[in-house]
């Protein structure tokens, strides 16, 4: 491939999260195209293709792999359809960006990272875009200046206007909390140490048992203390905000709300309704800058190792959810391959 050739991207699974990154590798960044995308449901492929010139349109994600100008691969799929395709992409030497969860479960996620170390270099980025937003960078580097000093407490609350009807107590930590997990890990550069969820008389219990809004609280191995509200039929708008508490001083960030309005006795701002508003500019830095690095043949974001350690720090929140009890973090020894 001429290193001035767009990226022909293979975005897997056109649903929500597929069907917008496709719209911004086509409209948005730069140096990358689509050149296939796959979805079971293929009229919907079909009709998220549309309007993208030469885009080759499959049912099966294999073939979309194999289709001409295919160079890298976008997983938007469900979690537990990645590893399949993470395995074929691998198996090409492809570059994949991988929507969280990396799987859903330690023992896939490990089958991953030993495709990948078989390979013999680095190709998966996970999704974890939060490390792309500009108030979680001014954050994580306040944090690692020590700006207020050593970290001691983080609060984080993550609510949801509301999810998909097939959304399980399970994808409350698989999906939701794993972004919370991963945040930790890269504001406080510490693991995931143990877990525990306390569920509170539910708001909600849907057709799939989810029982909303839980509360997740967890220690690293630095001996911070994280406490998370995970609310996904929150019914009110999108908010994600986490404050960190430090020896001198606190810092908090998701407050922002936008146009503020005074009027007959009220006053107040607005909320974003969506991941894809609040998350907009982090997405859109998240694809430009894998597709840039996969153009050079690296991965500068957070790679397959991140993700299975969220992957082991939601097994121990799968777990914590079902006994109530505080469960330890399992967690393989870190391979040299994956730096430190
Ligand atoms: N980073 C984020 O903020 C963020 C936000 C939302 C979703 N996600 C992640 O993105 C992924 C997709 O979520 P979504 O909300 O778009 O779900 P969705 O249900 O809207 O879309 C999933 C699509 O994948 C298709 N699909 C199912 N099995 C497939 C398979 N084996 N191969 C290819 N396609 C398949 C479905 O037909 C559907 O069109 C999940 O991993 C989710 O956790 C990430
Ligand atoms: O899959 C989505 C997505 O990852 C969002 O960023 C998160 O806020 C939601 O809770 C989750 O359901």
């Amino acid at each position: 491939m001429s290193t001035t050739a767009p990226l022909g991207v293979a975005v897997i699974g056109t649903g929500l999260m597929g069907a917008d990154h496709v719209r911004r590798i086509d409209e948005v960044i730069s140096g990358a195209r689509v050149a296939a995308v796959a979805d079971p449901d293929g009229d919907r492929a079909a009709e998220v293709a549309a309007r993208i010139e030469d885009c080759a349109v499959h049912t099966d994600p294999h073939a979309a792999l194999a289709a001409p100008g295919v160079g890298a691969v976008l997983i938007a799929s469900p979690g537990p359809a990645h590893e399949e395709t993470l395995l074929a992409a691998l198996e090409r030497d492809l570059p994949v960006l991988c929507e969280k969860p990396l799987t859903p479960d330690a023992a896939s996620a490990l089958r991953v990272l030993a495709a990948e170390q078989k390979l013999g270099h680095r190709r998966v980025q996970v999704g974890f875009m939060r490390r792309y937003d500009a108030e979680y960078r001014r954050l994580a580097r306040l944090l690692a200046d020590r700006e207020l000093g050593r970290p001691l407490m983080l609060h984080c609350r993550h609510r949801n206007l509301s999810v998909h009807p097939y959304f399980t107590n399970d994808m409350v930590i698989n999906d939701s909390v794993s972004h919370e997990f991963d945040a930790a890990r890269w504001l406080l550069g510490q693991e995931i140490a143990a877990v525990r969820v306390y569920r509170p008389t539910p708001a909600s219990v849907t057709e799939t048992g989810l029982s909303d809004p839980q509360f997740v609280v967890f220690e690293t191995t630095g001996g911070v203390v994280v406490d998370v509200e995970i609310f996904v039929n929150g019914g009110f708008g999108y908010q994600v905000q986490a404050e960190a508490v430090c020896e001198h001083g606190t810092a908090r960030i998701g407050e922002a709300h936008g146009l503020l309005t005074n009027t007959a006795g009220r006053w107040g701002g607005e909320i974003a309704p969506d991941f894809l508003t609040r998350f907009a500019d982090a997405y859109d830095r998240e694809v430009q800058e894998w597709a840039d690095a996969a153009r050079r043949g690296e991965v500068t974001g957070p790679g397959a190792w991140d993700g299975y350690a969220a992957v082991a720090a939601c097994a121990a929140g799968i777990e914590a959810q079902r006994t109530g009890r505080r469960v330890p973090v399992e967690m393989a020894e870190r391979p040299a391959f994956y730096g430190r």
